[in-house]
């Protein structure tokens, strides 16, 4: 074993800690309360950089407008080590906010204060994406303290609003393509996840995402359902109406045109998702007590996930959701809805489509509360090219730590920014998941094991060595 990998092996408990204390900020990007927690993290990782030798600048991209307030949006952290023009320069990307969580959401304990239980790490941003974040402060800590030159120079880009549509980033990832990140060779970005429990992956694709909100209009205020129920249109009638017409429960998408741009599937695509390691019972059993899946056929599934697009209805903002029996008609109401996006499905067509549809089918509802459908965010799908150098390299380090072959995925979810990457910077960019399937990213008592923790900080060291080898 390398004197860094031993180090991280050592290190476990100082590694731990690490975590904790970047768990136990609550850098919630969706909520305007918790911004400045948002900022402290990039603060405190901004420390961290320094700590271990890194040139770091903290760049201001501006506010944005959220719940009808002006607020700054979190910096980005641009970090250097190493300027060695002998070596090969990997950027690396990562986001320090994390999605929203609250005890009352069915957590076991506080979502910021990390756990731990035997091999598992229990925090929201644990896995998405604090884990692997401080993972590379691990590996950067591992060379540092051993006194092991970096095999190739590092430079990092760390946000604070990848949760809530990477806003302001796109633009500085262009700019600096010829500035900060112009001597990149490669790109890694370690914020997905294994496609099962028990083999690590590398991930050549990610579905886009829109996300939109159906917003309507009625009374001044909430109303008495007994007083006013029968007297006015009730604007939770009118969004549930929309929203129905979105999709089907079998996971269908209904509105005309979407699932005409998809790619048509050729044989051998199809063999391929059916020769994958993949089992569904296996699958089903992470997520749920009894079956959920709308197909049991494996390769199904897998397309399902990988290459067709989706769409979610996610909530209704405005509308009564407590415990009890409040009679009360909600006087303005948002429906939240994303549809996740596949390569040939362009996002503004996909928003013409859906303004499209949602205004034919408000007008079937005759309703005269006021309807507005606004795209909130908008990011094409990303598919790169998995033999190249960058993967292999990661490929070889997965197999010195694992000793096993990683599975090849593409990833259901989105980083929006990693095409600006791929295009502005003309690299490859690879996608190294440190986290398990069943990780519970975005979920309720999100984990990430110990052992993925500590072997993906291993495996990023591994990478960097096996970069620098390759001529
Ligand atoms: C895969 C990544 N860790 C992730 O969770 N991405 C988010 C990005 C997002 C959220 N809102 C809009 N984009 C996701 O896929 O939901
Ligand atoms: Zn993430
Ligand atoms: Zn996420």
């Amino acid at each position: 074993m390398s004197a860094v990998s031993e180090y991280i092996e050592q290190h476990q408990q100082e590694f731990i800690s690490r975590l904790r204390e970047a768990v136990e900020i609550a850098s919630v990007s969706g909520e305007i309360e918790r911004r400045p927690q948002v900022i402290k993290m990039g603060h405190w990782l901004k420390a961290q950089l320094e700590g271990l030798g890194g040139h770091v600048r903290m760049i201001d991209i501006g506010t944005q407008q959220l719940e009808g307030h002006t607020v700054a949006l979190p910096p980005v952290i641009l970090a250097q080590v190493g300027r060695d023009a002998s070596k090969k320069t990997i950027t690396i990307y990562g986001h320090y906010d994390v999605q929203p969580a609250e005890l009352s959401d069915g957590w076991h304990s506080d979502p910021f204060q990390l756990t731990v239980e035997g091999d598992v790490m229990r925090g929201r941003g644990s896995t998405d994406d604090k884990g692997p974040v401080v993972g590379w402060l691990n590996t950067l800590s591992a060379y540092t303290h051993t006194n092991t030159p970096l095999p190739v120079n590092l430079k990092f880009v760390f946000e604070g609003m990848e949760e809530s549509g990477s806003e302001g980033l796109d633009e500085l990832v262009v700019k600096e393509s010829t500035g900060f990140l112009k001597d990149t060779d490669a790109v890694c970005i370690s914020d997905n996840y294994w496609l099962t429990n028990r083999k690590p992956a590398l991930t050549y694709g990610l579905r886009g995402v829109s996300y939109f909100e159906i917003c309507v209009k009625g009374p001044r205020a909430d109303l008495h359902s007994g007083v006013f129920g029968g007297t006015v249109h009730e604007p939770m009638t009118d969004v549930v109406k929309l929203m129905s017409t979105l999709v089907d429960t079998d996971g269908k998408i209904t509105i005309p045109g979407l699932n005409e741009m998809v790619e048509p599937l050729s044989k051998e695509e199809l063999k391929r998702y059916e020769d994958m390691d993949f089992d569904v019972k296996e699958y089903q059993d992470t997520i749920a007590d009894h079956p959920i899946t709308i197909s049991d056929d494996k390769a199904k599934v897998l397309m399902g996930r990988m290459r067709y697009p989706s769409l979610s209805l996610h909530g209704i903002e405005g509308a009564f959701s407590g415990s009890g029996a409040k009679t009360v008609i909600p006087c303005g109401v948002k429906g939240k809805f994303s549809i996740r996006l596949v390569p040939n499905m362009d996002v503004d067509k996909v928003e013409k489509l859906v303004q499209k549809h949602l205004q034919s089918e408000q007008k079937k509802l005759n309703t005269r509360n006021v309807v507005e459908v606004v795209q909130l965010s908008g990011g094409p799908a990303w598919v790169a090219d998995p033999n190249h150098w960058n993967f292999l390299a990661a490929a070889k380090a997965i197999k010195t730590v694992f000793g096993v072959e990683p599975d090849r995925t593409r990833e259901g979810g989105s980083i929006p920014v990693t095409l600006t990457f791929d295009e502005s910077l003309k690299v490859n960019v690879c996608l190294l998941p440190m986290g398990r399937a069943d990780d519970g990213a975005h979920s309720t008592n999100e984990k990430l094991n110990i052992s993925n923790y500590i072997q993906g900080s291993k495996v990023f060291a591994e990478y960097l060595e096996n970069i620098a080898m390759h001529d």
